[in-house]
Protein backbone atom coordinates (compact mmCIF):
# COMPACT_ATOMS: atom_id res chain seq x y z
CA UNK A 1 0.00 0.00 0.00
CA UNK A 2 0.96 3.62 -0.73
CA UNK A 3 1.66 5.46 2.41
CA UNK A 4 0.85 8.87 0.68
CA UNK A 5 -2.31 10.42 2.34
CA UNK A 6 -4.91 12.42 0.46
CA UNK A 7 -8.04 13.97 1.83
CA UNK A 8 -11.50 14.64 0.01
CA UNK A 9 -13.64 17.42 1.29
CA UNK A 10 -17.30 17.22 0.49
CA UNK A 11 -18.57 20.87 0.29
CA UNK A 12 -21.51 20.68 -1.62
CA UNK A 13 -24.07 20.60 0.50
CA UNK A 14 -26.86 23.29 0.74
CA UNK A 15 -27.07 23.70 4.38
CA UNK A 16 -30.84 23.80 4.56
CA UNK A 17 -30.77 23.32 8.22
CA UNK A 18 -28.44 26.04 8.58
CA UNK A 19 -30.42 28.31 6.57
CA UNK A 20 -29.13 32.09 4.88
CA UNK A 21 -29.32 31.75 1.66
CA UNK A 22 -25.43 30.70 1.09
CA UNK A 23 -24.46 27.36 0.78
CA UNK A 24 -23.24 26.45 3.71
CA UNK A 25 -19.47 25.78 3.10
CA UNK A 26 -19.05 29.51 2.03
CA UNK A 27 -20.48 31.04 5.13
CA UNK A 28 -18.02 32.95 7.08
CA UNK A 29 -17.14 31.87 9.95
CA UNK A 30 -14.55 34.34 11.53
CA UNK A 31 -14.43 36.25 8.49
CA UNK A 32 -13.39 33.42 6.24
CA UNK A 33 -15.33 30.65 4.60
CA UNK A 34 -16.43 27.97 7.00
CA UNK A 35 -14.38 25.18 4.00
CA UNK A 36 -11.47 27.58 4.76
CA UNK A 37 -10.72 26.51 7.93
CA UNK A 38 -11.18 22.84 6.63
CA UNK A 39 -8.88 23.22 4.11
CA UNK A 40 -6.33 24.93 5.79
CA UNK A 41 -6.35 22.07 8.99
CA UNK A 42 -5.93 19.14 6.24
CA UNK A 43 -3.34 21.64 4.63
CA UNK A 44 -1.18 21.83 7.80
CA UNK A 45 -0.85 18.19 8.42
CA UNK A 46 2.65 16.98 7.39
CA UNK A 47 0.57 13.74 6.29
CA UNK A 48 -1.82 14.78 3.86
CA UNK A 49 -0.23 15.87 0.49
CA UNK A 50 -3.52 15.60 -1.50
CA UNK A 51 -6.60 17.90 -0.96
CA UNK A 52 -9.36 17.05 -2.96
CA UNK A 53 -12.76 19.30 -2.60
CA UNK A 54 -16.45 19.05 -4.00
CA UNK A 55 -17.99 22.36 -4.69
CA UNK A 56 -21.75 22.86 -5.11
CA UNK A 57 -21.38 22.76 -9.14
CA UNK A 58 -21.83 26.41 -9.54
CA UNK A 59 -19.29 27.31 -7.80
CA UNK A 60 -16.17 25.11 -9.46
CA UNK A 61 -14.18 27.94 -10.00
CA UNK A 62 -15.20 30.51 -7.12
CA UNK A 63 -13.99 27.86 -4.85
CA UNK A 64 -11.32 27.21 -6.71
CA UNK A 65 -9.75 31.04 -6.47
CA UNK A 66 -10.49 30.99 -2.85
CA UNK A 67 -8.77 27.71 -2.23
CA UNK A 68 -5.86 28.27 -4.64
CA UNK A 69 -3.83 26.02 -6.63
CA UNK A 70 -3.00 23.49 -4.03
CA UNK A 71 -6.32 22.57 -4.35
CA UNK A 72 -7.97 20.39 -6.57
CA UNK A 73 -12.42 21.52 -6.82
CA UNK A 74 -14.35 19.37 -8.46
CA UNK A 75 -18.45 19.54 -8.75
CA UNK A 76 -19.99 17.79 -6.37
CA UNK A 77 -23.39 16.06 -7.14
CA UNK A 78 -26.81 15.92 -5.38
CA UNK A 79 -26.30 14.09 -2.33
CA UNK A 80 -23.16 13.68 -0.18
CA UNK A 81 -21.63 9.95 -1.30
CA UNK A 82 -22.32 11.70 -5.08
CA UNK A 83 -19.63 14.56 -3.62
CA UNK A 84 -17.08 11.77 -2.22
CA UNK A 85 -17.63 9.64 -5.07
CA UNK A 86 -16.86 12.58 -7.63
CA UNK A 87 -13.43 13.86 -5.13
CA UNK A 88 -12.41 10.46 -4.88
CA UNK A 89 -12.42 9.75 -8.78
CA UNK A 90 -9.95 13.02 -8.87
CA UNK A 91 -7.49 11.76 -6.44
CA UNK A 92 -3.90 11.26 -7.72
CA UNK A 93 -3.42 7.44 -8.47
CA UNK A 94 -0.27 7.30 -6.06
CA UNK A 95 -2.17 7.87 -3.28
CA UNK A 96 -2.87 4.95 -0.98
CA UNK A 97 -4.83 6.45 1.85
CA UNK A 98 -8.01 8.52 1.79
CA UNK A 99 -9.32 10.67 4.70
CA UNK A 100 -13.28 12.40 3.79
CA UNK A 101 -13.33 15.21 5.84
CA UNK A 102 -16.52 17.38 6.23
CA UNK A 103 -16.61 20.73 5.13
CA UNK A 104 -18.73 21.71 7.80
CA UNK A 105 -16.21 20.53 10.43
CA UNK A 106 -14.25 23.67 10.67
CA UNK A 107 -12.63 23.94 13.79
CA UNK A 108 -11.23 20.04 13.85
CA UNK A 109 -8.32 19.53 15.29
CA UNK A 110 -4.94 19.66 13.33
CA UNK A 111 -4.13 16.23 15.44
CA UNK A 112 -6.97 15.02 14.58
CA UNK A 113 -6.09 14.37 11.10
CA UNK A 114 -3.11 13.15 12.23
CA UNK A 115 -4.32 10.27 14.39
CA UNK A 116 -6.39 9.47 11.92
CA UNK A 117 -3.80 8.58 8.87
CA UNK A 118 -1.43 7.29 11.54
CA UNK A 119 -3.71 5.20 12.39
CA UNK A 120 -4.58 3.60 8.86
CA UNK A 121 -1.01 3.53 8.60
CA UNK A 122 -0.19 1.50 11.10
CA UNK A 123 -2.79 -1.11 9.66
CA UNK A 124 -6.25 -0.64 10.10
CA UNK A 125 -8.20 -0.33 6.70
CA UNK A 126 -10.97 2.13 8.05
CA UNK A 127 -10.92 4.53 11.04
CA UNK A 128 -13.46 7.08 12.56
CA UNK A 129 -13.12 9.69 15.50
CA UNK A 130 -15.74 8.70 17.85
CA UNK A 131 -17.76 10.40 21.12
CA UNK A 132 -20.15 8.87 23.41
CA UNK A 133 -23.20 9.88 23.63
CA UNK A 134 -24.49 12.39 26.35
CA UNK A 135 -27.92 12.59 25.78
CA UNK A 136 -30.32 9.20 25.84
CA UNK A 137 -31.33 7.94 22.59
CA UNK A 138 -34.73 6.35 21.66
CA UNK A 139 -35.84 4.82 19.04
CA UNK A 140 -39.51 5.80 17.98
CA UNK A 141 -42.01 4.38 15.34
CA UNK A 142 -43.56 6.53 12.61
CA UNK A 143 -46.34 7.47 15.18
CA UNK A 144 -43.31 9.29 17.31
CA UNK A 145 -44.02 6.44 19.32
CA UNK A 146 -40.90 5.05 21.35
CA UNK A 147 -39.96 1.80 20.38
CA UNK A 148 -37.00 1.14 22.48
CA UNK A 149 -34.55 2.47 24.43
CA UNK A 150 -30.28 1.38 23.54
CA UNK A 151 -28.21 1.19 26.47
CA UNK A 152 -26.04 4.73 26.16
CA UNK A 153 -23.10 3.44 26.88
CA UNK A 154 -22.51 1.44 23.69
CA UNK A 155 -23.66 4.17 21.71
CA UNK A 156 -20.97 6.61 19.93
CA UNK A 157 -21.31 10.26 17.74
CA UNK A 158 -19.73 9.77 14.98
CA UNK A 159 -17.04 12.52 13.45
CA UNK A 160 -14.80 13.24 10.56
CA UNK A 161 -12.17 12.96 9.18
CA UNK A 162 -12.76 9.40 8.81
CA UNK A 163 -9.67 7.46 7.17
CA UNK A 164 -9.36 4.16 4.55
CA UNK A 165 -7.29 2.26 2.88
CA UNK A 166 -7.82 3.70 -0.59
CA UNK A 167 -9.13 -0.18 -2.27
CA UNK A 168 -11.72 -0.38 0.54
CA UNK A 169 -12.88 3.13 -0.07
CA UNK A 170 -13.25 1.73 -3.94
CA UNK A 171 -14.91 -0.98 -3.08
CA UNK A 172 -17.18 1.20 -0.43
CA UNK A 173 -18.38 2.72 -3.12
CA UNK A 174 -19.06 0.55 -5.52
CA UNK A 175 -22.43 0.01 -3.09
CA UNK A 176 -23.00 3.66 -2.55
CA UNK A 177 -27.12 3.14 -3.12
CA UNK A 178 -26.85 2.16 0.84
CA UNK A 179 -28.87 3.88 2.83
CA UNK A 180 -26.32 5.10 4.97
CA UNK A 181 -25.27 8.82 6.35
CA UNK A 182 -21.38 8.33 6.73
CA UNK A 183 -18.53 6.64 4.59
CA UNK A 184 -18.05 4.42 7.40
CA UNK A 185 -21.43 2.93 7.01
CA UNK A 186 -20.59 1.87 3.13
CA UNK A 187 -17.24 0.15 4.68
CA UNK A 188 -19.27 -1.73 7.66
CA UNK A 189 -21.54 -3.17 4.46
CA UNK A 190 -18.69 -4.73 2.67
CA UNK A 191 -18.30 -6.41 6.58
CA UNK A 192 -14.53 -4.66 6.73
CA UNK A 193 -13.85 -3.77 10.54
CA UNK A 194 -13.96 -0.33 11.33
CA UNK A 195 -11.72 0.90 14.24
CA UNK A 196 -12.84 3.60 16.31
CA UNK A 197 -10.46 6.46 18.03
CA UNK A 198 -11.45 9.39 20.38
CA UNK A 199 -12.89 12.22 18.63
CA UNK A 200 -12.36 15.85 19.30
CA UNK A 201 -15.32 18.43 20.84
CA UNK A 202 -14.27 21.11 18.82
CA UNK A 203 -14.50 18.52 15.57
CA UNK A 204 -18.48 19.39 16.07
CA UNK A 205 -20.41 19.86 12.84
CA UNK A 206 -22.12 22.87 11.99
CA UNK A 207 -25.41 22.23 11.24
CA UNK A 208 -27.64 23.84 12.71
CA UNK A 209 -27.68 27.97 13.67
CA UNK A 210 -26.54 27.38 17.21
CA UNK A 211 -23.88 25.62 15.99
CA UNK A 212 -22.77 28.17 13.71
CA UNK A 213 -23.08 31.17 17.26
CA UNK A 214 -20.93 28.36 19.12
CA UNK A 215 -18.17 28.13 16.32
CA UNK A 216 -17.66 31.90 16.20
CA UNK A 217 -17.47 31.67 20.13
CA UNK A 218 -14.71 28.98 20.17
CA UNK A 219 -12.60 30.62 17.60
CA UNK A 220 -12.75 34.23 18.95
CA UNK A 221 -11.03 32.27 22.28
CA UNK A 222 -8.55 30.59 19.85
CA UNK A 223 -5.08 32.24 20.56
CA UNK A 224 -3.00 32.17 17.54
CA UNK A 225 -0.27 29.41 18.01
CA UNK A 226 -1.60 27.96 21.08
CA UNK A 227 -2.00 24.73 19.08
CA UNK A 228 -5.94 23.97 19.68
CA UNK A 229 -6.09 23.57 16.03
N1 LIG B 1 -24.86 16.91 -1.86
C1 LIG B 1 -24.03 17.10 -0.85
C2 LIG B 1 -24.50 17.16 0.50
C3 LIG B 1 -23.58 17.39 1.52
N2 LIG B 1 -22.28 17.57 1.21
C4 LIG B 1 -21.32 17.89 2.28
O1 LIG B 1 -21.34 16.92 3.30
C5 LIG B 1 -20.96 17.51 4.53
C6 LIG B 1 -21.93 17.09 5.66
O2 LIG B 1 -23.23 17.38 5.24
P1 LIG B 1 -24.25 18.33 6.04
O3 LIG B 1 -23.66 18.93 7.22
O4 LIG B 1 -25.51 17.57 6.19
O5 LIG B 1 -24.43 19.53 4.99
P2 LIG B 1 -25.66 19.91 4.12
O6 LIG B 1 -26.11 18.78 3.25
O7 LIG B 1 -25.21 21.14 3.43
O8 LIG B 1 -26.77 20.25 5.23
P3 LIG B 1 -28.35 20.19 5.12
O9 LIG B 1 -28.71 18.71 5.19
O10 LIG B 1 -28.81 20.95 6.31
O11 LIG B 1 -28.76 20.81 3.81
C7 LIG B 1 -20.96 19.03 4.33
O12 LIG B 1 -19.63 19.49 4.31
C8 LIG B 1 -21.66 19.20 3.00
O13 LIG B 1 -21.21 20.32 2.24
C9 LIG B 1 -21.83 17.50 -0.11
O14 LIG B 1 -20.65 17.67 -0.37
N3 LIG B 1 -22.73 17.25 -1.11
C1 LIG C 1 -20.47 12.05 7.97
C2 LIG C 1 -21.09 12.63 9.21
O1 LIG C 1 -20.58 13.92 9.45
C3 LIG C 1 -20.70 11.76 10.40
O2 LIG C 1 -21.32 12.22 11.55
C4 LIG C 1 -22.58 12.73 9.14
O3 LIG C 1 -23.14 11.45 9.14
C5 LIG C 1 -23.08 13.55 7.97
O4 LIG C 1 -24.51 13.58 8.03
P1 LIG C 1 -25.34 14.75 7.41
O5 LIG C 1 -26.78 14.42 7.63
O6 LIG C 1 -24.95 14.79 5.96
O7 LIG C 1 -24.96 15.97 8.18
Amino acid sequence: MSTRVGALVPAAGRGERLGGGTPKALRPLGGRPMLLHAVETLLSSTLVSQVVVAAPPTLVEVVGQILGPRVRVVPGGAERVDSVRAALEALDDDIGVVLVHDAARPLTPAKLVDAVATTVLDGHPAVIPVLPVTDTVKEVDADGRVVRTPPRDVLRAVQTPQGFRRDILYMAYANRDLPVTDDAGLVEALGVPVTTIPGAEEAFKVTRPADLVLAEALLAQFAPGDGQR
